[in-house]
């Protein structure tokens, strides 16, 4: 599930010690926007960089802070970044000259192909038949009222996540194993519920589709045409889903990568988006290490904006959760949507996978399975998965050191050498 802003200062631990400072500016993000959530994340990102990464100072300056001037918050301008190829509007060919992200500046994009190109995601419009889209958006939005909000803690502060959300599996045994042995943020989970009609009938049509989609970016994007290291190349078995829940245009959930612990590497997940279309950021990560940083990074990792309209499935592919990062962005306004107002209901169905079962997985001091997770700020380990300790997760619970190197075979199945 995901990782949502939720490190909490850690003592220090066994190495790679730098992936102590990771996501720091996120967790100063993640608390600015639970004091201002009424302020987008980019204005409060320029104001967190304008007092030098000081949280109470940029708190203090927004105070008076008027949202507004600076973007519009509206979906819906731009058509497609293939107007703007060489060629012209009527080439059909793919983009050859890439069109880059620019620090500051959000790309917005919303043509199939744009997305395919740009990031690492694909997207289906029209996704279900319209009938069985508004079908099981009237399902779920009669199940939204009862989600609850996620709470994470953040430094010594328990926070909540500004949207309401809730998981579903395929059967009440499966509800049992989730709800004893599985820990998320270092505690268990006890809203779990078994998958609703509509989201049973939709599930395999998710499953063929993801997995169409995975076989053409093989093809399409990878070098050789060839499947990437660690990912797997069984068929994508979606036996979870996490429903979400955005109820009116300031909802929206703060920069994050989906947890791998229990997915994998190169975890494929397919997100069907339902209701009032929102605006779904990405952007790339990249090593921090001061002395090897390239000019071109700062660019490469601006901001991307994917819009999300009702009946579309976005399928996140194998680099995304340890690459790039997602967001759900404040909107200062929005379109009402005929059956869900201003609601906006996402479902992200995910594989479960057995052998990521934490009987199997390590377990830290604390005795509780660890977390997986990858390095993203040191470009010596880049992209190395590790096992650590989530207890600190927990209010109240510091949490031990534990760290270990993570290994998998060429398939992304977990090797487990020594416990
Ligand atoms: O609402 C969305 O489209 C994304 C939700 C998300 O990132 C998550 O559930 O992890
Ligand atoms: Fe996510």
């Amino acid at each position: 599930m995901k990782a949502v802003l939720n490190r909490p200062k850690r003592k220090a631990s066994t190495p790679p010690p730098a992936e102590d400072a990771e996501d720091s500016t996120e967790l100063k993000l993640a608390m600015l926007a639970s004091l201002h959530s009424d302020i987008d994340q980019e204005t409060l990102m320029d104001v967190l960089l304008a007092h030098d990464g000081s949280v109470a100072d940029a708190s203090a300056s927004l105070q008076n802070f008027k949202p507004g001037g600076k973007k519009t918050g509206v979906i819906g301008q731009q058509q497609s970044l293939r107007h703007f190829a060489v060629g012209g509007a009527s080439s059909t060919s793919p983009v050859k000259k890439k069109v880059k992200s620019r620090k500051g500046a959000t790309l917005h994009l919303f043509d199939p192909a744009d997305v395919a190109e740009h990031t690492p995601c694909t997207i289906i419009h029209n996704f279900l038949p319209p009938d069985l889209a508004n079908d099981l958006l009237k399902e779920l939005l009669d199940e939204a009222p009862t989600f609850e909000q996620i709470t994470f803690k953040l430094f010594d502060n328990v926070v909540s996540s500004p949207h309401t959300s809730s998981f579903y599996v395929g059967s009440t045994s499966e509800i049992q194993t989730l709800k004893t042995d599985y820990y998320y943020n270092g505690s268990k989970l006890n809203d779990i519920r078994q998958l609703t009609p509509q989201l049973t009938k939709v599930r395999p049509l998710v499953q063929d589709a993801v997995n169409s989609e995975v076989q053409d970016r093989i093809k399409t994007t990878y070098p050789g045409g060839k499947k990437l290291k660690y990912q797997s190349p069984n068929t994508w078995i979606p036996n979870a889903a996490f429903v979400n829940c955005y109820d009116g245009a300031q909802q929206s959930v703060g920069w994050h990568s989906d947890h791998l612990t229990y997915l994998g590497p190169r975890a494929i997940i397919g997100s069907i988006s339902l209701g009032v279309a929102r605006e779904f950021r990405v952007r790339r990560v990249l090593p921090k290490d001061e002395d090897t940083r390239r000019p071109e990074d700062s660019d490469a990792e601006g901001q991307i904006s994917i819009h999300l309209p009702h009946n579309s499935l976005l399928v996140m592919h194998a680099e995304m959760q340890e690459e790039w990062k997602h967001s759900i962005a404040p909107a200062l306004s929005i379109d009402p949507h005929p059956i869900a107002g201003n609601k906006r209901i996402n479902i992200t169905y995910r594989d479960y996978r057995a052998n990521m079962h934490p009987r199997y997985t390590p377990k830290c001091k604390c005795n509780i399975p660890c977390v997986l997770r990858v390095v993203t700020r040191k470009r010596e380990n880049f992209g190395k998965y590790f096992w650590m300790c989530h207890a600190g997760n927990i209010p109240d619970k510091e949490g031990c050191s534990h760290f270990q190197w993570a290994e998998f075979d060429n398939d992304g199945n977990p090797i487990y050498g020594k416990r």
